[in-house]
């Protein structure tokens, strides 16, 4: 039955109006917030110390080493990154041959491998590390920490120090004491961090407008 023809209010009709109106302002509010959230500066970005730490954790990635994967990442006062560097079997020495376990006291991977802060330095892309800053994974061996102050680095921010109790560590502390070098840790403002290659891809607002045929044809 057609209800144009009875008289009778279509209640249909009007609750669907009302939601669409609701919509209607949802969809205006959405917008008006989405506008303002595209005009204004972002204020969830990283810090200095996040963002220099996460590249240290990505380096670290490029790590062979089944136990402890330490990246680090060189900083100069400008905040330029002038060096990274994990820890890896040195070049030529493959690490599909040379062995990756620890138990064996005679050949294991201490003898080999090259440690991250090492690496960082000799990979130095600017003339020297002189004042700069160093963001390791792990708070620096003793042999790392003599390349530290020898090659002019001025602080080291570490994450863990998960080996502190070991002599190697501190000696270290002992030697940055001495020299003057300054250590912290950092404290992540949160646990994870999340790379999200898809996210490049998400804003869809910027979609043209599907033609509509116009009424002078
Ligand atoms: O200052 C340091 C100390 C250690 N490393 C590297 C050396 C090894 O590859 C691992 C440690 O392995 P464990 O099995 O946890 O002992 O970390 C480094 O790069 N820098």
């Amino acid at each position: 039955m057609d209800l144009q023809d009875t008289g009778e209010t279509d209640t249909r009709i009007s609750s669907n109006n009302d939601a669409k109106k609701c919509c209607d302002n949802s969809l205006a509010n959405n917008i008006s917030n989405e506008t303002k959230t595209k005009n204004e500066k972002r204020t969830d970005y990283l810090s200095w110390d996040d963002f220099f730490m996460a590249t240290a954790f990505l380096v670290a990635k490029r790590s062979k080493d089944p136990v402890t994967q330490v990246g680090a990442c060189i900083v100069n006062q400008e905040k330029k990154i002038v060096g990274t560097g994990y820890n890896g079997m040195p070049i030529g020495c493959n690490d599909d041959e040379f062995p990756w376990g620890k138990n064996n006291p005679v050949d294991n991977k201490y003898l080999y491998v090259c440690h991250a802060e090492m690496n960082a330095v000799l990979n130095k892309n600017s003339a020297d590390v002189n004042n700069c800053t160093i963001y390791v994974a792990l708070f620096p061996c003793n042999e790392c920490a003599k390349i530290i102050i020898q090659s002019g680095i001025k602080e080291v921010v570490y994450l863990s120090d998960k080996y502190s109790y070991k002599k190697k560590m501190i000696a270290a502390k002992k030697m940055f004491n001495a020299s003057g070098v300054i250590f912290r840790q950092y404290i992540p403002s949160k646990q994870h961090l999340v790379l999200d290659f898809s996210e490049i891809n998400s804003n869809m607002t910027q979609m043209p407008c599907t033609p509509e045929k116009s009424n002078d044809n």
